[in-house]
């Protein structure tokens, strides 16, 4: 296999937010090449992991190179399917769902699902967390739920604070800092 810094992943989204996010969390610290290709891949139903790693093995089947490695995002909360509540309702709508429940708590979930592009090999997920509450919609329209989502210890929602420091907390920040560790200590094993 190719070392790490001269192996290309592939980065499958269609959004381009969330890759705009990614390239700014991982700076130059990732040790492989990244190239971005959107693949519209059907929603299986279930829950995040299973989810994650359907649609990471049916990527990388579709990228069809035996050398290629596949990131899968997956992300958003309070369920798997919250893009098409977003489509429909917006995040007024969002918030709104939740009139008649006290408890407005939720979490932000990122799931990175990386395959090498071997289909014998188990799919990894890197995840990352990120708690906090539904509120009424605060800040930029510009990414999907960010104006209803406010974190804990924090006044501001996601949309409100500047990028730099939802990068600093999110959900995907921590999900990419897992990721990122393994694979420059699998470079470093690797030069061993
Ligand atoms: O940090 C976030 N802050 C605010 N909104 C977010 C975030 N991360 C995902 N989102 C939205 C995008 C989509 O409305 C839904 C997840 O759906 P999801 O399938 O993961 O996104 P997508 O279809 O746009 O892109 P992809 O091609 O990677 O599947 O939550
Ligand atoms: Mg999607």
């Amino acid at each position: 296999m190719a070392s790490a810094s001269s192996r290309t992943v592939v980065f499958v989204t269609g959004n381009a937010k969330k890759l705009e996010e990614v390239v700014q969390i991982l700076g130059d610290r990732f040790p492989c090449k990244l190239v971005a290709k959107k693949i519209d891949l059907l929603e299986f139903q279930g829950e995040p992991d299973e989810i994650s790693i359907y649609k990471c093995r049916e990527a990388a089947r579709q990228v069809s190179s035996s050398t290629v490695c596949i990131f899968l995002f997956f992300g958003g909360h309070p369920v798997p399917y919250v893009k098409w509540f977003l489509e429909k309702l917006k995040p007024e709508g969002l918030y709104k769902l939740l009139a008649g429940f006290e408890d407005k708590s939720a979490y932000a979930l990122c799931t990175f699902a990386f395959s090498t592009g071997n289909p014998e090999d188990p799919v990894q997920l890197f995840k990352g967390k990120t708690l906090g509450r539904i509120v009424e919609p605060r800040g930029p329209r510009d990414f999907g739920w960010d104006p209803c989502f406010q974190p804990d210890s924090f006044d501001q929602t996601y949309a409100e604070m500047p990028k730099e420091m939802k990068n600093s907390i999110s959900h995907r920040y921590q999900a990419l800092k897992k990721m990122a560790d393994h694979f420059i200590q699998q470079n470093a094993t690797e030069k061993k």
